[in-house]
């Protein structure tokens, strides 16, 4: 047999065995244990640079430690046969080489070489596709069931389940895309209060891939700097890889991303690509077969429309109208705003109304109590804090200030905040960053700051408890609640809302008033304002029995029958103080006569009408006649 006919015979040989295997390790073995009787050689290896490593893949007479992997660097590095002692190497592409000793005949073993390449890649081929037919299978396994399932949670989850699965990934969530809101929905939300994680439709990854309806796959090193680490604030979780892929209806309508994070081992892959496509098509035609695709879109709206309809600022007197008229012509700024006024005048509800007209209304309103809370907490509440920034911090928290990012963050009695925490909120008004505490890297927030209280701010500031700076920040604009009291005819409009509310979730017929009893309310001084009203008319809903509410139902009224303990402002001037003295004479008055104006006028030295008009000229309402 000549040598030519030996070398042909190899090389049919590895070819068709390389069509028959499925492992390179099993071809490999055949193939170098051939090669060797046919070459013939001492001893044959394949190895693959896994620098700074050297992988022994097969190895035929000779031990694997043994096999000198410096020749096998030399064939790669000049792309050709190399030669040491009694050893040659030959390049096999892609980073592999054989290695082979005693051979003398060079032409035979670059023939060997090429025809175990080509059948190397043969046998690679032929793995990619099995992976992809196993993919495809289990693709099929566990969407079979999607189909039959019509709630649209079940099938979120399954289907992040089966990718972080399939793809060997820590996490995997699905965006859909509010397109009217310009916002994605994220399900599920691992780590994220309530489980749902919005975000604009223009943020991160996702955003780009929603944008250009094309595939991303980011980290290791390559576009880390785009991912989105607002999310990660949110839910606390560290990205490191992503794969994102476009979820495409079969009519071609883009319902959103599809998105995987952090592969267990390494980077996604060109095939995990493949895959999560495979997936996500499967998903789009699963989901668009849930009739709550649009049920949760909507959701969200709802909630937010309902939450802007529980918010209502009732009256018409002149103060209330500038306020209502104020609070709509600032609402779309980003301007910190200041709001004044007692304690129940509707502080809070100026605030919900302001967020709730403007265009953060989607995004959270969130209210905190500078007041109700130590100085320590108040400042991690706010802040946020990091892990081991004190005893309790067992791990890290994002503060109100970032969970509150692209809304409204109400502070209410803003007076009770530390001068450290003070000059925090002035850093956030200024350069929109927070610090957590026991942190040091700034944190962006995108938060409007609405800020109350019932104190005098500008005396604080010259007894040098509140920061100057931060007052004239807040100060540029600021909205002054009138007292109930001075608000005429709103209290009977607030009397009548409360009570026709509480009526309604008691299932009663909400009573009218007497005329005394109306006479009686206008008259009382309200200390406690709107809040006292509201607490008044949710007893009166309980309590009275009767057809319609009278003067003794109103026996709950602080200080009703009491000494005229009130005072004048004695910074006021002489015009004020006199309609204040006048409006607390007369208050007293009616409630000395139990509401009857009669009386009321006939001690006041007055007639019944002289008294409803002088009533009407101080502001204390008082329509005619009973
Ligand atoms: N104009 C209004 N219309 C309807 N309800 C109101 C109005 N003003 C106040 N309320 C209701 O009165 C109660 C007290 O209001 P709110 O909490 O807004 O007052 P506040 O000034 O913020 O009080 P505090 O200073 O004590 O925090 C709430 O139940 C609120 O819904």
């Amino acid at each position: 047999m000549t040598k030519q006919h030996t070398d042909d015979e190899l090389t049919r040989y590895i070819l068709d065995k390389s069509s028959q295997a499925s492992q390179i390790d099993d071809f490999l073995a055949l193939a170098l244990t051939e090669a060797r009787a046919g070459l013939p050689a001492g001893a044959l290896a394949v190895v693959l640079a896994n620098p700074p490593q050297w992988q022994i893949l097969a190895v035929s007479g000779v031990p694997e430690h043994e096999v000198p992997t410096d020749v096998a660097a030399d064939a790669l590095d000049k792309d050709n046969i190399a030669k040491w002692n009694e050893w040659q190497a030959a390049p096999l592409g892609n980073g592999y080489a054989l290695v082979v000793r005693d051979v003398t005949d060079t032409s035979s073993l670059m023939k060997f070489a090429s025809s175990l390449a080509a059948g190397m890649n043969t046998v690679r081929q032929t793995q990619t596709r099995d992976r992809r037919i196993r993919r495809l299978e289990r693709i099929l396994e566990v969407t079979h069931g999607w189909g039959q399932t019509n709630n649209m949670e079940t099938l979120l989850h399954a289907m992040a389940e089966a990718a972080t699965d399939l793809l060997e990934a820590d996490r995997a969530s699905i965006f859909l895309w509010d397109r009217a809101n310009k916002q994605l929905v994220g399900r599920p939300a691992l780590g994220v209060e309530d489980g749902e994680l919005r975000i604009p439709d223009d943020a991160g990854i996702v955003g780009q891939v929603i944008h250009s309806g094309e595939t991303r796959r980011v980290g290791g090193g390559l576009g880390d700097e785009e991912i989105n680490r607002s999310v990660d604030e949110t839910t606390g979780y560290k990205t490191s890889t992503v794969l994102c892929v476009p979820l495409t209806s079969p009519d071609g309508k883009l319902l959103g991303a599809f998105e995987v994070l952090n592969k267990k081992k390494g980077h996604f892959s060109g095939e995990d690509e493949r895959g999560l496509t495979e997936l996500a098509a499967h998903a789009a035609v699963a989901l668009e077969n849930t009739q709550q695709l649009e049920e949760l879109l909507t959701k969200h709206q709802q909630l937010v429309e309902q939450a802007a309809e529980g918010v209502q600022m009732i009256g018409n007197s002149p103060a209330i109208e500038a306020v209502r008229s104020t609070t709509r012509r600032i609402a779309d700024t980003d301007l910190a705003i200041l709001i004044l006024g007692e304690n129940g005048t509707g502080k809070e509800v100026v605030a919900q109304s302001m967020h709730y007209i403007s265009s953060r209304r989607d995004q959270p309103f969130i209210a905190v109590n500078c007041a109700a809370l130590t100085e320590t907490l108040l400042e991690s509440e706010l802040f946020g804090h990091e892990k081991g920034a004190f005893t309790d911090a067992n791990e890290a928290r994002a503060g109100k200030f970032e969970l509150a990012s692209g809304g409204t963050l109400f502070l209410d009695e803003i007076g009770d905040m530390s001068l450290s925490g003070q000059a925090k909120l002035l850093r956030v008004l200024e350069d929109k960053t927070v610090v957590r505490v026991g942190g040091s890297t700034p944190i962006h927030t995108e938060v409007r700051i609405l800020a109350a209280t019932n104190q005098d701010l500008a005396a604080m500031v010259r007894e040098k408890k509140f920061r100057e700076d931060l007052f004239f920040r807040l100060n540029v604009v600021s909205l002054e609640l009138p007292p109930l009291r001075n608000r005429g005819d709103d209290v009977m409009l607030l009397a009548k809302h409360f009570l026709g509310t509480f009526c309604r979730t008691m299932g009663r017929k909400t009573p009218p008033f007497s005329a005394a009893a109306e006479k009686r309310l206008l008259a009382h001084r309200w200390p406690g304002n709107v809040r006292e009203l509201r607490n008044l008319m949710e007893r009166i809903a309980y309590l009275s029995t009767g057809e319609s509410v009278e003067v003794d139902d109103l026996a709950f009224i602080e200080s009703a029958t009491g000494d005229m303990t009130e005072t004048v402002d004695m910074n006021a001037m002489l015009s004020d103080a006199t309609k204040q003295f006048q409006q607390q004479y007369i208050r007293h008055t009616i409630d000395l006569t139990k509401g009857n104006m009669s009386k009321a006028a006939k001690r006041l030295g007055l007639h019944r009408s002289n008294l409803y008009r002088k009533m009407r000229q101080l502001d204390m309402g008082g329509d005619e006649e009973e």
